[in-house]
């Protein structure tokens, strides 16, 4: 079990030396603990033996001497742990949250949102157990029974005899319960992040649970869960009942077999009677460090479990990685090209996008249009590097985007997506996202540009609104218009805009595109189009079709020869607003 805990301690970092003070101070404590015992132990048996108070000076001096010392080691070494525990602790988070960046979107995909947050936050938390209660402790644990075996062994050999067996036992408890403990932790820890997931499903999923009255399923699923947290709480606490029963029982036959033994001495005179109390007294300390580690090492389990699903996420390569530290020199060009790109999303999946070549001219729109599935989402996905292409190149003004640094590609483009996400920061803040130093009158101007000022100035608190449930009140008109107002003010020359697939009403649409033509212009521009009045605004179309192109031009070169793009426009027509 330890040997699986062991790998936790590069999380420490410079906070080692921390953390080895505060183990110092433990062994300190557990030293005094047991000097302060014996010569208390030392001082009453000579007391009651008719010793003279002279002949206790000695004795009492020690003991004062060491009270304070027995104060403040543990209060130190409880400080310290602590502190190491919590920097380390924060330090591991902020290392979970970068490797979310770093993972983005492609694992991120893959485990749901609300069994991460747990591990970025729960499974954080269960370290603290091992960095501020058990490290310490261990060492404790390791060094004064030997210390105490030792002291007992000088009284009497059979002493030591007598405690060794009880130690040996209790030591083993954790490791004949191993596997039992393991899988425990496991099971715990992982129904913990499935509820935390459910939790946070059906807290985004509320309105489409509400309307479609499905409100009581979820539930249902919910309470499911909470039944096999409940079934793998309840197994982890058996066997920790059982542990603890069985730590006791050890202590309380070492500690019977110590009596006894030093009883038959002292009759037998092979032991003094005022060293009697002395090693009952040793004994009993002995066992305190070793119980404090069976104690916490009952959850050990948990946090083995909890660091596994760190370590998953902190070792697991990016699929997208740096090649180089500089981006290629001089003024780059906005044209973007692709060439005979090829995508799969998994080894066992069969191709998204292939031999897929179109390009954009600096300043030109490309509207790329398909039915659902054709690929477009992924061109755009692939443009911005989230994945990197299986075959074929992708390049921005001559350049490969794998010459670019991820952070100096992603400076070129701005991305607008279909659903916007609003966090709970001042709506300022929001559309400054891409550019946080912008002065307040640039985010003014910028979001006048994308027709969204109005709206935001009719709220009581103006720029200064915290989103929060407001997010959700928001119509999506008003939100992509906030999103066009970050891209217009990150002013990046390529552009990619995801058109929202939900109809907007007629003057959400009328303002969302007037935003849209402000945003697009002088830009090298990808939109995922969705609508008519886009694609008709459009320099060039790119139909795709089952994630092949199927035909490019001008929507005057595409309607006059029937084909993929006629067909899509009939069923335009024969729809409603939405082409697709
Ligand atoms: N994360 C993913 N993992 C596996 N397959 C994916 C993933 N994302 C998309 N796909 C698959 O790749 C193909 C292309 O999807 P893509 O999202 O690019 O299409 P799209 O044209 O943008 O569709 P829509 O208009 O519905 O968004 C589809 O077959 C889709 O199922």
């Amino acid at each position: 079990m330890i040997a699986r805990l062991l790998p936790l301690a590069r999380l420490l970092g410079p906070h080692r030396w921390l953390l080895i003070t505060a183990i110092l101070s433990g062994i300190a404590h557990h030293v005094v603990v047991l000097a302060s015992a014996g010569v208390g132990a030392w001082v009453v048996s000579r007391a009651v033996t008719g010793a003279s108070p002279d002949d206790l000076r000695g004795g009492l001096i020690v003991l004062g001497l060491l009270l304070p010392l027995l104060a403040v080691t543990p209060w130190l070494e409880s400080y310290l742990a602590h502190m190491a525990a919590f920097r380390v602790l924060a330090d591991v988070r902020g290392r979970v949250y970068s490797a979310f960046d770093r993972l983005a979107p492609g694992y991120l995909l893959e485990r749901r949102s609300g069994d991460l947050g747990a591990a970025a936050v729960s499974d954080v938390e269960q370290l603290e157990l091992w960095f501020a209660h058990t490290l310490s402790p261990l060492v404790s644990a390791a060094t004064v029974p030997v210390a105490a075996l030792t002291s007992l062994g000088v009284f009497h050999p059979a002493l030591a005899l007598a405690l060794a067996p009880a130690l040996v036992l209790l030591a083993l408890v954790p490791a004949w319960l191993r596997r039992r403990a393991e899988a425990h932790g496991a099971e715990l820890r992982a129904r913990v992040g499935e509820l935390n997931a459910e939790a946070v499903d059906t807290l985004q999923g509320l309105r489409e649970l509400i309307t479609s009255g499905a409100g009581d399923r979820q539930l249902e699923r919910l309470a499911e869960q909470d039944d096999r947290l409940l079934a793998a709480k309840l197994a982890h606490g058996r066997r920790s009942g059982l542990e603890h029963s069985v730590t006791n029982a050890l202590t309380t036959f070492g500690l019977l077999a110590v009596l006894l033994t030093a009883a038959l001495l002292v009759t037998d005179g092979g032991l003094d009677a005022v060293l009697y109390p002395v090693a009952v007294v040793l004994a009993a300390t002995t066992f305190a460090p070793v119980i404090a580690v069976t104690d916490v090492a009952r959850d050990l389990n948990l946090v083995i479990a909890a660091g596994d699903r760190i370590m998953t996420i902190l070792n697991t390569p990016a699929p997208v990685t740096d090649h180089v530290t500089e981006p290629p020199p001089g003024p780059i060009s906005p044209h973007v090209a692709f060439s005979g790109v090829r995508f799969r999303y998994g080894t066992a999946l069969p191709d998204a996008i292939s031999d897929v070549s179109f390009d954009i001219a600096p300043g030109e729109t490309v509207a790329l249009v398909g039915h659902s599935g054709a690929g477009k989402s992924t061109c755009a996905s692939l443009l911005m590097r989230l994945w990197d292409v299986d075959a074929g190149s992708i390049t921005i003004g001559g350049h490969d985007i794998r010459d670019f640094p991820q952070d100096d590609l992603r400076g070129l483009i701005t991305l607008v997506p279909q659903d916007v996400y609003l966090f709970n920061i001042p709506l300022i803040d929001n559309i400054r996202l891409g550019r946080p130093e912008a002065s307040r009158e640039e985010v003014i101007a910028a979001t006048r540009a994308a027709q969204a000022d109005e709206f935001i100035t009719g709220l009581p608190d103006g720029y200064d609104t915290l989103p929060g449930e407001l997010g959700a009140r928001l119509s999506g008109g008003q939100r992509q218009r906030i999103a066009i107002a970050r891209a217009i003010l990150k002013d990046a020359p390529i552009l990619i805009m995801d058109e929202a697939v939900s109809n907007l009403d007629t003057e959400s649409e009328q303002e969302v595109s007037a935003a849209m033509a402000g945003v697009r212009r002088n830009r090298t521009t990808l939109v995922i189009a969705h609508r008519l009045s886009t694609i008709l605004t459009a320099d060039r179309i790119v139909v795709l079709e089952g994630g092949r192109v199927a035909e490019a031009g001008t929507h005057q070169e595409l309607v006059e020869r029937p084909g993929a793009y006629t067909t899509l426009m009939a069923a335009q027509l024969a729809g409603s607003e939405r082409a697709w």
